[in-house]
């Protein structure tokens, strides 16, 4: 098993040219090659619940592509964490991209069986619509967890066209499911137009705490952090990132862009100040690859899920000194 064994890392860019070869998430072994791992990367090339553009079904291999250029020590968290615990790609979940039902149950058994193998969830997407199969599949081994959710938009609308499965409504199908913990959700980065006022009263009755963009801007990402912190607590925490979470400048490869949002800055020291939550999976969803330009969502999004798997290798290794 590789929990015992010294982890297999990404391959070594000093021998082999970091742009040569297919890419694995950080240049990280296959799963097939280690046969098990603590941290699992996975793709789900999946965007038939969107709203607006579409094109979020590459986001996984672009993510992929980007983090070509991660280096294996993150002085952010002082942790190399491709070496603290086995953190694998275990490729994409092949999902039925003309049948949303479908699409969402093959991701929900996918996870159950990756997580089963002991792993952790570091899942690209794909649209957001993927977050319901996978806190499903984590409330399955947790029970209802505590949710970060870092998105521009709140995703707890009803349905689009008679559509309860799309990317706009994952979180209110969660609440009802009873697969969250109501005490701990927070939508973090919120702004732009909504439908009604409606909305916001709907999430807050739902049991959501909303920091805006504006929030972040004006109050600091540390001490937003120390909030969220607090309102978790040591909850089992899943935590969500739609990469539109950040101002259009920052992340233009993405289908429903709002002006307003955080920066790249932001968003990591947020991440980075939640470091001592125990952060059971996460997912950075709606990488749209065909609007970007220079890699610049992609590269923000790899180093967000570099930053998300830093904090679960950490806990990892942290729970198997004790
Ligand atoms: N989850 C994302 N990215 N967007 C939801 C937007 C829903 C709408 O079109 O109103
Ligand atoms: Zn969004
Ligand atoms: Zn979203």
């Amino acid at each position: 098993m590789s929990t015992e064994q010294t982890p297999r890392g990404p391959v070594d860019s000093s021998r082999i040219p970091r742009y040569a070869g297919p890419a694995t998430f950080a240049r990280l072994p296959r799963l097939d090659e280690v046969g098990s791992a603590d941290v699992a990367v996975v793709g789900v090339p999946f965007d038939s619940g969107v709203s607006y553009r579409p094109g979020a079904r590459f986001g996984g291999n672009a993510i992929r592509e980007a983090s070509r250029l991660l280096r294996p020590y993150n002085p952010a968290q002082d942790a190399s964490p491709f070496a603290l615990a086995q953190v694998a790609d275990a490729g994409d979940i092949a999902v039925n991209p003309f049948n949303i039902n479908e699409a969402v149950e093959t991701v929900e058994a996918a996870a159950d069986e990756l997580l089963a193998g002991g792993s952790r969830l570091m899942t690209l997407g794909g649209d957001h619509t993927i977050a319901l199969p996978l806190l499903r599949s984590v409330a399955k081994k947790h029970g209802p967890v505590a949710l970060l959710h870092f998105d521009a938009h709140l995703d707890t609308w009803d349905t689009y066209f008679g559509a309860e499965y799309t990317h706009g409504t994952p979180f209110r199908r969660a609440v009802e499911e009873g697969i969250l913990d109501t005490e701990a959700l927070s939508h973090v980065g919120t702004r732009g137009p909504l439908y009604g006022k409606q909305d916001l009263d709907d999430d807050a009755k739902m049991g959501f705490g909303i920091v805006t963009s504006a929030d972040v801007y004006r109050r600091g990402a540390d001490e937003i952090a120390d909030q969220l912190r607090q309102r978790i607590g040591d909850r089992p925490l899943y935590i969500s990132i739609d990469i539109d979470v950040l101002d259009p400048a920052h992340a233009p490869g993405t289908g429903t862009p709002e002006a307003g949002g955080m920066t790249s800055r932001e968003l990591l020291e947020i991440i980075r100040g939640l470091s001592s939550c125990n952060l059971v999976s996460a997912d950075v969803v709606e990488v749209a690859p065909a609007y970007d330009h220079a890699e610049i969502t992609s590269v923000a999004a790899s180093h967000t899920a570099y930053e998300l798997t830093t904090i679960m290798s950490r806990q990892i290794a942290a729970s198997k000194a004790k």
